[in-house]
């Protein structure tokens, strides 16, 4: 069955206030899920994002076995099988929106004894997987794609993998950890090498799980035949879905906002940087460790932006939330210009592309480049944009709304439940003018 469409109507004006936690971090639940059905005996999961991609990949382990209960309000307990404990799914593993999912599963498939198939919806169909079937294969697995090395995988497991050293042509931390979850299943060693640093949660993650990983400057190595011990993992909240209220409260007059529990790891606070060099006025508060994380209260207030050139060095540390810079920049002062974020165009989509035409559809000069965006703030009229289904691109012109002449209609915002599960109602709780349409 194919549900109808769903559209944002969002009343021009507001201000973002209060003091409130946004859903956990999707990254790190992917992870958890991943490493909790991986390990040896149970692992308990609180703060879990209970998003349709985490849910995919929850799926995909139940499949394969795995048992596990909830999550119910974030909690997750999951009976582990081991690294060699699961068994070969009877269908194929449905990843739906996700590239975490898929990206991430294919290097765990990869290892198995036996073979699977993983598929997903348009958008993720779309999404080139070249580039963690390369390792993969050199590892010791095939990997059969559709034409361009796109989904569906067809993957033919090999519990004899290789260990190898992976120089990474992207920064991808979703390459990285395809390679290093295949290397618990190899001989020897397994090493892969950042040309720039991007999100370690899965470092991170496999050490709270008793895995040694060495990290010596850009190479992260690990010894495969090892064993994951089941944990506890608190999951912080995603720094990802609060740069929206972020953006949000730094464009509104009189705003005012904490957001509590945000996970402020140094790989993913490249959006606290950049909003901060525009003249964002934002404090990081009660900083703290939890479970081998970084978190911290985050307090945001109305600010007068400037527009500025995005050290590219900062790209992979904020590349999720460039859809909600953009709207910041195009409410600042003067010309804000990104480069050297190719990546953005192989996202759930073209993230240059349907943010340029959305903010031109709204009166902003906004220029697309090969690989950024030239942005020269100014006044936000009301309109109708698109989302194509990107989930960040719809909660990016929702908060456009608040400084917009007019109403903003935005088309195509179901994806939101894949990584922000009850948007809409912490969205109009905080202050924006938010209502939902069922499309035709
Ligand atoms: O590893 C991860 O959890 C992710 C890595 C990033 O993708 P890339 O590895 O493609 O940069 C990011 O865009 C995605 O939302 C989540
Ligand atoms: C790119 C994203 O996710 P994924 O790659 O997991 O689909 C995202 O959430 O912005």
């Amino acid at each position: 069955m194919t549900e109808s469409r769903l559209d944002y109507i969002v009343e021009a004006g507001g201000s973002i206030k209060g003091r409130f936690r946004v859903p956990g971090d999707k990254s790190i639940s992917h992870r958890a899920v991943m490493l909790g059905a991986l390990a040896d005996g149970e692992t308990q999961v609180s703060g879990l994002l209970e998003g349709e991609d985490v849910l995919a990949t929850l799926g995909a382990f139940r499949a394969m076995g795995v048992q596990a209960e909830g999550p119910v309000n974030g909690a997750l307990q999951i009976r582990g099988l081991g690294l060699r404990g699961m068994r070969a799914p009877e269908v194929a593993i449905d990843c739906g929106n996700s590239g975490t999912s898929m990206r991430l599963l294919a290097g765990i498939l990869a290892g198995q004894p036996f073979s699977s198939i993983l598929q997903g919806d348009a958008s993720l169909h779309r999404r080139p997987m070249g580039r963690v079937i390369r390792p993969l294969e050199q590892m010791g697995a095939r990997i059969e794609s559709a034409e361009g090395g796109r989904p569906p995988l067809h993957i033919q497991g090999n519990p004899r993998l290789q260990g190898i050293h992976y120089e990474l042509p992207v920064a991808s931390a979703q390459v990285k950890s395809a390679v290093l979850l295949a290397g618990l299943f190899a001989e020897g060693e397994t090493s892969v090498t950042e040309p720039a640093p991007t999100r370690d949660h899965t470092e991170r993650m496999l050490q709270g799980f008793g895995y040694a990983v060495r990290r010596e400057e850009t190479t992260i190595t690990l010894r495969g035949g090892g064993n994951l011990h089941g944990t506890r993992v608190q999951v912080p909240s995603d720094i990802s879905s609060a740069a929206f209220f972020m953006v949000g409260a730094l464009i509104s007059p009189d705003a005012d906002l904490v957001l509590e529990d945000v996970g402020v790891n140094p790989t993913r606070t490249g959006v606290i940087e950049i909003l901060t060099r525009m003249g964002g006025r934002i404090d990081l508060l009660n900083l703290r460790e939890v479970g081998g994380e970084p978190v911290a209260d985050i307090h945001i207030r109305s600010s007068r932006l400037t527009g500025i050139c995005i050290p590219e060095k900062l790209v992979p540390l904020a590349i999720d939330e460039f859809p909600a810079i953009f709207v910041a920049a195009a409410c600042a002062t003067g010309r804000t210009v990104l480069t050297g974020a190719h990546e953005l165009r192989v996202k759930e989509s073209d993230r240059i592309a349907v943010m340029a035409t959305g903010l031109q559809a709204l009166g902003v000069a906004a220029e697309a480049t090969e690989d950024g965006m030239i942005i020269d703030g100014g006044l936000i009229q009301g309109g109708s944009v698109d989302s194509h289904g990107d989930h960040r691109i719809a909660m990016s012109f929702a908060m456009a709304g608040l400084v917009a002449k007019g109403p903003i209609h935005i088309r195509d915002c179901r994806n939101v439940a894949t990584s922000f599960p009850g948007f809409p109602d912490l969205a109009r709780a905080a202050g924006l003018g938010l209502r939902l349409e069922e499309g035709a």
